[in-house]
């Protein structure tokens, strides 16, 4: 495995985004208390072979801002692993900007259980859940 990058060292701009958010142009704007928002930059080259955007990558998109929303609750010596993650995809997503806000509706000893909504053009794109396990860093 190659190291890993400190989320929490993102959040206060002391590091770069890992390789995933750059790959699928998602921007970090504001993480705090168990929220994060970020913009996403929907390039084309994830339009599926109906012309919108490929579902998976709405996930994912919502997973990277889930992961920022657990973060900042978590402690320094800390991480985590989303577990599942389920996405209704609303309405399509085309190509363009789209915002995500990510929620942690509940934080437990050991799993937290997250929320996300993507939203384009002020419209519901799509809304996403998931588990996330907590772990001691090794
Ligand atoms: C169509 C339906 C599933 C159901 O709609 P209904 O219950 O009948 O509700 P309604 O008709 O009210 O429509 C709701 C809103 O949607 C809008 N709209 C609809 N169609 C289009 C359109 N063509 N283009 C633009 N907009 C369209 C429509 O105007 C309305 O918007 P509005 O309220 O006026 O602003 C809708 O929820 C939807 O498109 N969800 C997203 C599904 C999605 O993107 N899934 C992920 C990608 S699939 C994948 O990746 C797998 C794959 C891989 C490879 C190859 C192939 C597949």
């Amino acid at each position: 495995m190659k190291p890993m990058t400190n989320l929490r060292a993102v959040i206060a701009g002391q590091s770069a985004p890992p390789p995933c958010d750059e790959t699928l142009g998602v921007r970090l704007t504001e993480a705090r208390d168990g929220y994060a928002k970020g913009v996403w930059t929907i390039s084309e080259s994830l339009l599926n072979g109906n012309g919108v955007i490929m579902g998976g990558f709405v996930g994912a998109a919502a997973d990277i801002l889930m992961a920022y929303a657990v973060t900042t609750l978590l402690r320094d010596d800390q991480m985590h692993a989303s577990i599942n993650l389920q996405t209704t995809f609303h309405r399509p997503a085309a190509a363009g900007e789209a915002e995500i806000e990510a929620r942690v509706e509940k934080f437990g000893k050991t799993v937290a259980y997250v929320t996300a909504i993507v939203r384009q053009n002020g419209k519901e794109v799509a809304s996403a859940t998931s588990s996330v396990l907590i772990m001691d860093k090794p």
